[in-house]
């Protein structure tokens, strides 16, 4: 268990610690206390529960949802919606077939197992860690299910690093609270569970593309200490070499162009090649920086 190893021998030993009766994780994967997760962060009562069931009906278009969703857009990137339309029984669907692969013998996962960010299916560890991070599988190129195993010492470590999505919009049902955002003061806040909701982040495609109006929310994952966690997590992106930039109606003498163009492939080829936990692929296009 100690060895960390490459992504691939952490897989095969990628068991919860606390069922093997272990009471610390390695010192390795101890984050220093300013990285750690906030003991007692308290579940956010701000975040917007927005109810679209407004927006399905042309008569009852309410002005007010739409301006709900504009206003959390800006201030923070992120939202919970209820009455999506996507049925409950999708869902548990979803998270049902995301259960049985991580149920799958280890060797059969392996089968899928990569560290090439740029392959459409892989299996793999954000963290390249047994303890914090189980695993991801990309069922199909902008979804992932992920598996978020107990963890002995949760409030040491994280499930996934700070980090905002590169894509446009991402859309994630999780099975219980654990996901962590930045707020517009900059403090952690941890999103709720809320029974049959789901969780919309902005990624960095759409701050790019509204000139920074829109917020690509920074988040993260926490560990808990004694049930697993499911989320299902779906990238929604342009396609790999599409190029983008902000929208020229929102770029003018008050709004100068604020980011360069870029594309998904460029997005992969950073995290390839950098530290993520050190810098956002974002920030990297941001122009007339100080
Ligand atoms: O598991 C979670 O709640 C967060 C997953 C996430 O941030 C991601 O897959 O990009
Ligand atoms: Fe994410």
């Amino acid at each position: 268990m100690e060895q960390q190893g490459n992504g691939a021998s952490s897989f095969t030993s990628a068991v919860s610690l606390n069922k093997l009766g272990v009471s610390s994780i390695p010192r390795r994967y101890v984050l220093p206390p300013s990285q750690r997760p906030s003991p007692h962060l308290p579940i956010s009562t701000t975040l917007p529960i927005i109810d679209l069931s407004t927006l399905r009906d042309q008569s009852l278009v309410s002005r007010s949802t739409i301006n709900e969703i504009r206003i959390a857009c800006k201030e923070i990137g992120c939202f919970q919606v209820i009455n999506h339309g996507i049925d409950q029984s999708v869902m548990d669907e979803a998270l049902e077939v995301s259960t049985q692969f991580f149920n799958l013998p280890s060797a059969e996962k392996m089968r899928l197992f990569s560290e090439d960010v740029h392959k459409p299916y892989r299996i793999g560890f954000t963290c390249g860690l047994q303890i914090r991070q189980t695993t991801v599988t990309y069922m199909k190129k902008s979804m992932e299910g992920r598996k978020h195993l107990p963890c002995p010492e949760p409030g040491l470590t994280l499930g996934i690093h700070p980090h905002s999505d590169y894509g446009s919009i991402t859309v994630l049902l999780q099975t219980r609270s654990g996901l962590e955002i930045k707020d517009k003061n900059n403090n952690w806040m941890s999103v709720p569970f809320v029974e049959g909701a789901l969780v919309v982040q902005l990624g960095d495609q759409m701050e790019v593309m509204s000139n920074g109006q829109y917020k690509s929310v920074i988040h993260r994952a926490t560990v808990n200490g004694d049930e697993k966690r499911f989320s299902i997590v779906s990238l929604h992106s342009f396609a790999m070499d599409r190029k983008t930039g902000p929208a020229v109606e929102l770029v003018d003498d008050q709004h100068p162009k604020s980011y360069k163009e870029f594309c998904f492939r460029e997005f992969l080829d950073f995290i390839s090649c950098n530290d993520i936990t050190k810098g956002r692929f974002v920030d990297t296009l941001k122009l007339n920086r100080p």
